[in-house]
């Protein structure tokens, strides 16, 4: 069975619907993007599952739930805001989540110093008070809090979205070594860190899932490309040359550039090689022209 399953998950805000019949599940051991411009129901759906909203309908279902359906101890939720006891040094914040999380004292101190040392503070930044901290090391402390209690999913909502290019880059490459350890589950309307980290995407836009699947298969599935082929001269000839190509869709001409078509590049970028080689064209460029991340999102959406 998959760690958690979403079936048909719709959150309503008095007359406003801002989750509609989402339905996904999620394996074990993954770290899933849920990704989506402002306002598309993310961190709707992260606070549902973290148990904070409650669903206007459909089902949230965690393996091993137990019978009193106490989803707590699986997971760890770190919010998009999260607010710090920011007179307290991180040494001090971390042993107080522990006993929240209903660790014994004993144990809150031995795995605060765990998990000051896995998210880089050290034993001098613990014992600083948060309000000194960088945006980057709140970052890291929140999650160090989410995890305090060794949850088997971690849902972070925009994790690294506030952060500067240093914060960020500590904080995904925290993601990247907890993934050994934990699911993940996070939000961000960043394609590229969705990219970085994350196994699969879930596409949400107006609330619903528009699409998933692995990066890979996205852009197999949505990616544009053009093959650019440059001539010093006899542009026309070339041209017709190319277009004749049973492969090629359509030609554009732009100065001394033919821009080609094809729903198959690859293919057609080995056809146009070949005949290029055997025919010894002079050729000045010869470039793949591939569609921006952004560019397969709006695609996604507007389909
Ligand atoms: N408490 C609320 N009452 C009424 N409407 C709300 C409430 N919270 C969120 N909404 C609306 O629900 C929709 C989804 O909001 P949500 O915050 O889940 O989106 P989001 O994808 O996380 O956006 P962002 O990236 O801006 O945080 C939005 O239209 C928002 O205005």
């Amino acid at each position: 069975m998959s760690l958690l399953n979403v079936q048909n998950l719709t959150k309503k805000y008095k007359n406003k619907t801002a989750v509609h019949n989402v339905s996904f599940s999620f394996q074990s051991g993954k770290c899933i993007a849920l990704i989506g411009p402002n306002g598309a129901g993310k961190t709707t759906i992260l606070r549902t599952l973290a148990g904070l909203l409650k669903p206007s309908s459909g089902t949230i279902q965690f393996e091993d739930e137990g019978a009193n359906h106490d989803i707590r101890q699986y997971i760890g939720y770190l919010p998009q805001f999260p607010v710090f006891h920011s007179w307290m040094t991180g040494r001090e914040f971390l042993i107080h989540s522990g006993e929240l999380a209903h660790l014994s004292k004993e144990e809150s101190k031995q795995r605060t110093e765990e998990l000051l040392i896995k998210i880089g503070l050290s034993d001098e930044a613990g014992n600083e008070r948060i309000s000194r901290y960088s945006g980057g090391m709140k970052q890291r402390l929140g999650i160090a809090q989410a995890i305090i209690h060794k949850p088997k999913l971690l849902i972070l909502d925009e994790p690294v979205s506030s952060l500067d290019p240093i914060g960020r880059r500590q904080v995904l490459l925290l993601m990247e070594e907890l993934k050994n350890e934990m699911s993940i589950l996070f939000s961000t309307h960043i394609l590229t860190d969705a990219d970085e980290v994350s196994d699969e995407l879930l596409l949400l836009h107006n609330g619903e899932i528009v699409e998933s699947g692995s990066m890979d298969a996205l852009r197999q599935k949505y990616q544009t490309a053009q093959i650019e082929v440059g001539f010093e001269n006899d542009l026309e000839k070339y041209a017709e040359k190319i277009n004749a190509l049973p492969e090629v869709d359509t030609i554009q001409v732009e100065r001394n550039i033919l821009h080609v078509n094809a729903t198959d590049i690859s293919l057609t970028r080995q056809k146009i090689l070949e005949v290029a080689s055997d025919e010894n064209w002079p050729l000045t460029t010869f470039h793949i022209n591939r569609a921006s991340l952004e560019d397969m999102f709006m695609r996604v959406v507007n389909n």
